[in-house]
């Protein structure tokens, strides 16, 4: 299908967005497709790393068909809202394209992973691919190219994602294009504050003129994003829709029915109507990404871990298994107690639906990717609220339990610098190991490592328990040692 076939008109090019793969297709651009202004805006696409998609996109003019699988049928929808798709490592366009004062916003998909971030939220210098990027930066911003692209060739080009943000940005400066919003759509806590944080850090040491730009022209915006938007097998999913549509699409996106997206931030070049689609604005985005990402993603962290312990491939078929839905349960009930004021109870009982879904395909080894970051973000902060309030943080402790024993099954990866056959055995030095990876301050509360070990024990070693120690939750008085 081209545009032109669909009689679909192509809206001027006003958002670039960086990481284009499934899950952007399934939510800012169907939240762009939907919005009253649509015809205004829009996007020109890049991938993150592979050039696959870009390939199978660009035939078809960027158009692709949203499968919406409910739990009982799919929905079909082309979604026109991606005008030009190109890839990643094609340095120049994206530097010319964010450089173009249509533009008025930089969106990313990059993965958690794609920050390169060091543990305490800085840009990871001991990363060689930081490093060397930084470097070309300092080069190519103190040669002061005309329009930033003649900075860059196929040989010297930063590879990372935020290299080459940092290299379109300072084109966008030195060409007059006005200010821009910067947005971030991935899973991270504070996405906006750490992308900001990490942008200002690398400019500071690449060109001050830079740093300076940016504190003044580039407004970074915080959102929540939630749409459950698995990986698929593209040729049966291209079949699907082919039979149910009659066009073979060369990248269809599978994605459920709910979707949710909440944003805090200013966007001085101009927005679309994203309300008009069911997006909200907040002023304080915190108890909405804390509930998110501790509920839904701490959710699927630890069904990752012991669902795959206990022989489950899928997110819908652990979620029916009672141990596993009673590790999670407990979990939400620490979580509960550190997001006061939010009406929980509907938000638990969609979440148990929308991970019941029979039809979606979520792979619990797609989740179990760099599990530790993702503990120690979504789990650990929760665990140590609790602590702190006095209470024994046993759902936590107990989701903590269950990634060990992942860990020692090999089933989720261990954290960097431990062998995972030196933890098999999840004795208190390896328990020790474990928890000191995730923060040392809860690896030495004698209370919480006590808690982990009895969950240990009651699970089993191949999480099967012969009771759970975790839901007596009256008895969660005892203080912090
Ligand atoms: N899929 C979901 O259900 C979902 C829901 C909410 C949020 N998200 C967020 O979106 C992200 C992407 O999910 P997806 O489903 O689109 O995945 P995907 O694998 O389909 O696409 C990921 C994109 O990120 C790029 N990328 C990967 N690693 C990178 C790196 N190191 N540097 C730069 N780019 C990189 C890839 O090339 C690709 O363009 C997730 O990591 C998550 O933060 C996903
Ligand atoms: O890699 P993660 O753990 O950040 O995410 C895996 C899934 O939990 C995630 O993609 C959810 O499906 C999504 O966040 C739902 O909105």
């Amino acid at each position: 299908m081209s545009r032109a076939a669909a009689h679909l008109p192509t809206p001027p090019e006003r958002i670039v967005h960086l990481g284009l793969g499934a899950f952007h297709r399934a939510h800012e651009a169907w939240y762009t497709a939907r919005a009253s202004d649509a015809d205004r805006w829009g996007i020109v696409a890049f991938t993150g790393r592979s050039r696959d998609l870009a390939e199978r996109l660009d035939p078809q003019d960027g158009l692709y068909t949203l499968v919406e699988r409910g739990a009982d049928a799919d929905r079909f929808e082309v979604v026109p809202s991606i005008v030009r798709v190109e890839a990643g490592d094609d340095v120049a366009a994206f530097v010319a394209a964010v450089a173009d004062p249509q533009i008025a916003i930089l969106t990313l998909t990059i993965t958690e992973a794609g920050y390169r971030l060091a543990a305490d939220g800085t840009p990871d210098l001991a990363d060689p691919d930081v490093a060397s990027d930084l470097e070309l930066l300092r080069v190519a911003l103190a040669a002061g190219p005309s329009d930033g692209s003649d900075a860059v060739t196929a040989n010297a080009a930063p590879v990372t994602a935020l290299g080459r943000i940092l290299l379109a940005l300072d084109a966008r400066r030195r060409a007059g294009a006005g200010p821009i919003a910067l947005v971030s759509c991935d899973n991270l806590p504070d996405n906006g504050g750490l992308l900001q944080r990490a942008v200002a850090d690398l400019a500071g040491r690449a060109s001050p003129d830079l740093a300076a730009w940016l504190a003044q022209s580039v407004s970074v915006v915080s959102t929540s994003v939630d749409r459950i938007t698995p990986a698929i097998d593209v040729d049966a999913e291209s079949a699907n829709v082919r039979e149910a549509t009659g066009w073979r699409d060369a990248a269809p996106v599978v994605t459920e029915p709910f979707a949710d997206w909440v944003l805090s931030g200013r966007f001085p070049a101009g927005r679309p109507d994203w309300e008009s689609a069911g997006a909200r604005f907040v002023d304080d985005l915190e108890p909405w990404e804390n509930r998110k990402l501790w509920m839904l993603n701490g959710a699927h962290t630890v069904l990752a871990a012991v669902g795959q312990t206990r022989g489950h491939a899928l997110v819908s078929s652990a979620i029916d298994d009672p141990v596993c839905i009673r590790i999670v349960e407990a979990l939400w009930d620490d979580d509960a107690r550190q997001l006061p004021g939010l009406d929980l109870a509907p938000y638990r009982a969609s979440l148990l639906e929308r991970f019941r879904n029979p039809r979606i395909e979520h792979r619990l080894a797609q989740i179990a990717q760099d599990s530790t970051t993702k503990v120690r973000l979504r789990i650990v902060p929760v665990a140590l609220d609790e602590r702190d309030a006095g209470r024994t943080a046993d759902g936590c402790a107990t989701a903590l339990a269950a990634w060990m024993l992942g860990v020692g099954r090999g089933v989720v990866p261990a954290p960097v610098g431990i062998d995972p056959t030196a933890v098999g055995s999840l004795d208190a030095s390896a328990r020790r190991a474990l928890l000191c990876a995730l923060d040392e301050r809860l690896a030495a509360d004698e209370l919480f490592a006590t808690r982990v070990a009895a969950a240990i024990s009651a699970l089993g070693a191949s999480g099967t328990p012969a009771s759970l120690p975790l839901l007596n939750h009256e008895t969660h008085g005892t203080s912090p040692t």
